[in-house]
């Protein structure tokens, strides 16, 4: 028999907060036997509006509770890499979760989402070895194998990802067709500030000068798009000219792909990937691009 859920379960009329993975599952198990769709956000917090999106586009089906977890997922940080200074915002988070009318938010402790001795991990295969993988190694391990524990904690009908993370995105929907998760992924086209640049929760490392020059990684891929009717080599050029023209830039990867991250196409749909450091701060952003059509 499940047990009926209180007021401090779940609240139609509020935000309620849950740290236990075992009770929030019983709880999400109690929504979907009541007849509500189970919509899940995973997030590392410090929301902005970009998180905002994806929380609206997961209200969107009728009857859904929007679960977001919040959770720093320290497998998916290498050694050298900003788990500790990741920013934290709580309570702002929760806030916004409210005026969303998100349902469920799950903010587990580390300790409770890795137990001690876990040994077993999802392997991403070759893409993760790739672009943000080949920089960042066992980063969409640690990702991929998150991910899949929060599927079978929240059992979701649909899961709500950024297109900002594109090859994140492209491998959760790979690691739900192979492993046969029984979620619908869902991706959100990349929320912009009014200059560009990509929404990021990482942005307020910027300085002020280096706010300014991070616009270019979304110059560069509007340049690129904007000669794609020439073809590959066009595209590159004309980011890759962006990129260089500003010195606090430092490219860690530009890269022309399929929309499946394979191999571009000479004609058709391309994705162009960009990955840079500015400062301290690496930033990450991608746009679709349509090649050799002919009309140049
Ligand atoms: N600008 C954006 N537009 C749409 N979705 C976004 C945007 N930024 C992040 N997301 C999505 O929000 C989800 C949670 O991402 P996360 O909490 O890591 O935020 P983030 O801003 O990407 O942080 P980071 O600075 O670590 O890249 C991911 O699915 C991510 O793709
Ligand atoms: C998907 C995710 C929440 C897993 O920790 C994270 O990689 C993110 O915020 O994009
Ligand atoms: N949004 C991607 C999470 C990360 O950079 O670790």
């Amino acid at each position: 028999m499940t047990k009926p859920l209180t007021k401090d379960d779940y609240s139609p009329h509020d935000v309620t907060v849950h740290r236990d993975p075992d009770r929030l599952r019983r709880v999400v198990r109690a929504l979907r036997g009541a007849g509500r769709n189970i919509a899940l956000v995973p997030t590392m917090g410090a929301l902005h509006a970009g998180h905002r999106k994806l929380i609206r586009e997961a209200k969107v089906m009728q009857n859904t509770v929007v679960v977001v977890s919040i959770f720093v997922n320290p497998t998916q940080f290498g050694p050298n890499e900003d788990l500790d200074r990741y920013p934290r915002t709580f309570e702002s988070d929760v806030d916004m979760c409210r005026e969303e009318g998100v349902g469920l938010v799950f903010a587990p402790n580390a300790e409770d989402m890795y137990l001690p001795g876990s040994t077993v991990t999802v392997s991403p295969g070759p893409l993760g070895d790739e672009l943000e993988g080949a920089v960042r190694p066992g980063h969409f391990a640690g990702v991929l194998t998150v991910v899949a524990k929060l599927f079978n904690i929240v059992e979701p009908t649909y899961a709500v990802f950024g297109e900002k993370d594109y090859q994140q995105l492209t491998l959760i929907h790979r690691m739900a067709r192979d492993l046969n998760f029984p979620v619908a992924v869902v991706g959100v086209p990349t929320v912009r500030e009014a200059d560009g640049l990509a929404l990021s929760s990482r942005n307020r490392y910027l300085s002020e000068e280096e706010r300014l020059a991070a616009t270019t990684l979304s110059a560069a891929l509007t340049a690129g798009a904007h000669v794609s009717g020439q073809g590959a080599e066009a595209v590159l050029k004309a980011a890759s000219d962006v990129l260089a023209a500003e010195p606090r830039v430092s490219v860690d990867y530009l890269e022309l792909r399929a929309p499946d991250l394979g191999p571009a196409p000479e004609n058709g749909d391309g994705r162009l990937l960009v990955a840079a450091r500015v400062g301290t701060t690496r930033l990450i952003d991608n746009a679709p691009v349509l090649l050799g059509t002919g009309d140049e």
